[in-house]
C-alpha cells in the first residue's frame, strides 16, 4: 500500500518534504497539507493529485487516505500536532526539536506511554548523513581507540528573522546534542556556554557566536562552535579526537579545484543542500518502517534527552556557569 501522508507546516522544511515525498522517495504520497497560511499550503500542494489543502492540522489528519503525519510546523506548534496524531493513532515523523522545551516533550512522552506503543520518530537527520554514519562506524570499529574529545563547528550563513539567543541552543545545538549521544552512545551530563563578543552582522540583541561545552557520562568533552550569522555559507564539521588518532567530517564540499595558484571548493549555502541526501534517506526510512508497521530512528526519549541538554544550555547561557543535566531513568517503552 502507498502510505498517505499529511504534512503539517509547509514553510521551508515542510515544502521541501512535500517535494521529496512527491518526487524523490518511493512508497508514499502527499494526501493532505496544512499550514496557517493557506496560500503557502496551496503552493506546496500545487500539482499533487488528490492532495487536500487545509489551515487546520486536525482537518488534514482527518482527510481521506491519510495513514501517517509529517510535522514540519514551527517548534512551538509541534506538541498540539503530536497529540492530535496520537488521538488518531497515526505514526509521526516530527522535525526537530520535538518541542522547544523539555516540559512539552515530557507531556508528549507521557501521552505516548499512555498509548503503550511508539508512534514518533524525531527528524534528527544527521543520523542518516553518509559522513556521520562513517564517523560512527569508525568510532565503533575501535581502531582509533577510545574517543576523548569531539570538536564541532555548526555555522549558518544567516539566521532567520525570528531567531533568538535561546534558539542558538534549542534549535541549532540540539543537533549536536543528539549527534553526540548517537555517535558516542553516552549521555550528556553537564553543559557550559562561553559567549564571545557578538558579530556586528548578527541582528541586534542576538548573542552570536557561542561556544558550548558538553561533558558526557563516558568522560568525553565536546566543544561546539555555534555561529548562525557567519556570512559565508553552511558548515557542519566534527572531529573526533581518540587515543590513537582522529577522524573528521564536513571538511570539504566534495570537488576541489586547483588553478592559478589556488585550491578551492564550494561551500553549500544552507542545510537543504548540505543535508539533502540525509533528509531523503530519513524520510524514506520512516516511510519504509511505517509501511512495515514498525517505528525506528530517534524516539521521543531521544527528543527528551536532547531537550534536557538544551534546557541546561539555556540556563548556562544565562548564568555563565556549569549546569548539570538531570536525566531520569529511561522508560521501558524506549529501551
Ligand atoms: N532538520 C533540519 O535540518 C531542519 C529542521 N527544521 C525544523 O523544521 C520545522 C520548520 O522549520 P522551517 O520550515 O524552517 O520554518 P518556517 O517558518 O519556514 O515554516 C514553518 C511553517 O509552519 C507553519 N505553522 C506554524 N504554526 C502552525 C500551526 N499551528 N499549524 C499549521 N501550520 C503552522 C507556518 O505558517 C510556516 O509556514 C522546525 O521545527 C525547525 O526546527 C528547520 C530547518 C532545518
Ligand atoms: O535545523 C536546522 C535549523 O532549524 C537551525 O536553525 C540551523 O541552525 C540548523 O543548521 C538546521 O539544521
Amino acid at each position: 500500500m502507498t502510505l498517505g501522508i499529511a504534512v503539517i507546516g509547509t514553510g521551508r522544511m515542510g515544502a521541501d518534504h512535500v517535494r521529496r515525498i512527491d518526487s524523490v522517495i518511493g512508497g508514499a504520497r502527499v494526501a493532505a497539507v496544512a499550514d496557517l497560511d493557506l496560500e503557502r499550503a496551496g503552493a506546496a500542494a500545487a500539482g499533487i493529485e488528490g492532495c487536500g489543502v487545509h489551515t487546520d492540522p486536525a482537518a488534514a489528519m482527518a482527510a481521506p487516505g491519510v495513514d501517517a503525519v509529517l510535522i514540519a510546523s514551527s517548534g512551538p506548534a509541534h506538541e498540539a500536532a503530536l497529540l492530535e496524531a496520537f488521538a488518531r493513532g497515526l505514526p509521526v515523523l516530527c522535525e526537530k526539536p520535538l518541542t522547544p522545551d523539555p516540559a512539552g516533550t515530557l507531556r508528549v512522552m507521557e501521552a505516548e506511554r499512555r498509548l503503550g506503543r511508539r508512534l514518533v520518530t524525531v527528524g534528527f537527520m544527521r543520523r542518516y548523513d553518509a559522513e556521520y554514519q562513517r564517523l560512527r562506524l569508525t568510532l565503533d570499529q575501535g581502531e582509533l581507540g577510545r574517543p576523548l574529545m569531539l570538536h564541532c563547528r555548526h555555522r549558518n550563513a544567516k539566521s532567520p528573522s525570528f531567531f533568538t539567543t535561546e534558539m542558538l541552543i534549542r534549535d541549532s545545538v540540539v543537533h549536536e546534542a543528539d549527534a553526540t549521544r548517537w555517535l558516542l552512545g553516552q549521555e550528556i551530563t553537564a553543559v557550559q556556554v562561553l559567549r564571545p563578543r557578538s558579530t556586528s552582522y548578527a541582528p541586534q540583541g542576538l548573542g552570536d557566536p557561542q561556544l558550548v561545552l558538553f561533558e558526557t557520562s563516558g568522560g568525553v568533552v565536546v566543544d561546539v562552535e555555534i555561529f548562525v550569522n557567519c556570512g559565508f555559507g553552511y558548515e557542519v564539521r566534527c572531529e573526533a579526537v581518540c587515543e590513537r588518532g582522529t577522524a573528521s567530517i564536513g571538511e570539504s564540499g566534495g570537488l576541489v579545484t586547483r588553478a592559478a595558484g589556488r585550491a578551492a571548493h564550494g561551500i553549500p549555502q544552507d542545510f537543504t543542500i548540505r543535508f539533502a541526501g540525509a533528509y531523503d534517506r530519513e524520510v524514506q526510512a520512516w516511510v519504509d518502517a511505517t509501511r512495515r508497521g514498525c517505528v525506528e530512528g530517534a524516539s521521543t526519549w531521544d527528543g527528551y534527552a536532547a531537550a534536557l541538554v538544551c534546557e541546561a544550555g539555556v540556563r548556562a547561557q544565562e548564568s555563565g556557569g556549569r549546569i548539570e543535566v538531570e536525566l531520569p531513568e529511561r522508560p521501558s517503552l524506549y529501551a
